[in-house]
């Protein structure tokens, strides 16, 4: 894999600013039915962005609220199996009504119930998935292969492969989280930059770039490419921000989120940082 020239950054840190402020302005609506560990802090990324969360998840309220988002994460962290076919219900309705929706495979490879609901929800068409390195090969291989529960087990730079080809058999935009980001929709493979090593010490913050993903998607569903490394440029950008200022993990926490919330224009125009691979 080679890095290419270096010169769409300037580009990048403009898509980003852009996806950013729409979402600021539009303030779209986004189901998540996620898990138990991830709802506050993917509720608070959705809030501190300018979006609006609500962790909806009985099947019988999908055929109301789902018309009504303007996109859904589905999120398989604490999955049971009375929660898969509400997961079902509201892919389906989303695909059905050409809304975008977002999968996350979180610990796919920790057990076959939870590698099957994942290659099920595949079928129904995710606008995006976003994993881990290990989750990604989990899924693009359908094996169990090595895991560490939701940790990765691997580099993102690993997974760039898997990625390309699970892109190329589902349609799905696939992005892997890590110390790069790559984004890949089969053909084109670009990475982000910015981030930093504590953001892993955080429970559920890979679930939380897979919600704000879905919220800056849903503010250009046709360029679900650019609007997928745009948020995990951002995200990461608020991390270095807030690593500025933090103490460790738990202040980290509460400065990421203040950072993404603060994020002005020239901060996103002079370090957004995505390039692009072949
Ligand atoms: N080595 C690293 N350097 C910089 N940033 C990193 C590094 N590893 C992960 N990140 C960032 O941390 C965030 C979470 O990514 P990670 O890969 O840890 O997700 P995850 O394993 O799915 O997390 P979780 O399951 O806890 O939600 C992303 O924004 C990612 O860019
Ligand atoms: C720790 C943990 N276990 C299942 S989901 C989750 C949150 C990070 O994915
Ligand atoms: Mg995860």
């Amino acid at each position: 894999m080679t890095e290419q020239e270096d010169t769409n950054t300037n580009t990048w840190g403009s898509t980003s600013w852009t996806r950013l402020s729409s979402l600021r302005q539009q303030s779209p609506l986004i189901q998540c039915i996620t898990n138990l560990v991830s709802m506050d802090i993917m509720a608070n990324t959705l809030l501190a962005a300018g979006a609006s969360p609500a962790m909806v998840h009985s099947i019988l309220e999908i055929p109301d609220f789902t018309p009504h988002t303007q996109a859904v994460v589905i999120n398989v962290g604490t999955l049971t199996p009375d929660w898969l076919p509400a997961m079902k219900a509201a892919a389906g309705l989303a695909n059905q009504l050409g809304k975008p929706w977002v999968l996350d495979p979180a610990a796919v490879g920790a057990s076959g119930f939870r590698l099957k609901a994942c290659l099920e929800l595949i079928e129904l068409k995710p606008t995006v998935v976003r994993g881990n390195g290990s989750e990604i090969i989990a899924l693009s291989m359908a094996s169990l292969g090595s895991t560490k529960g939701a940790d990765s087990l691997h580099e993102s730079s690993d997974a760039v492969e898997a990625a390309k080809s699970l892109a190329k058999s589902s349609g799905s935009i696939v992005a892997i989280s890590g110390s790069v980001d790559f984004v890949t929709d089969g053909q084109r493979v670009v990475g982000a930059h910015n981030g930093v090593p504590m953001l892993q010490k955080i429970t559920a913050t890979g679930c939380a770039v897979t919600a704000l993903i879905a919220a800056f998607v849903a503010t250009d569903p046709t360029h679900a490419f650019e609007a997928t490394a745009s948020a995990l440029s951002v995200f990461g950008l608020a991390g270095e921000i807030g690593m500025g200022l933090a103490k460790g993990p738990a202040s980290l926490r509460m400065h990421l989120i203040d950072s993404l919330h603060g994020l002005d224009q020239e901060t996103v125009l002079q370090r957004v940082k995505i390039t692009s691979f072949s």
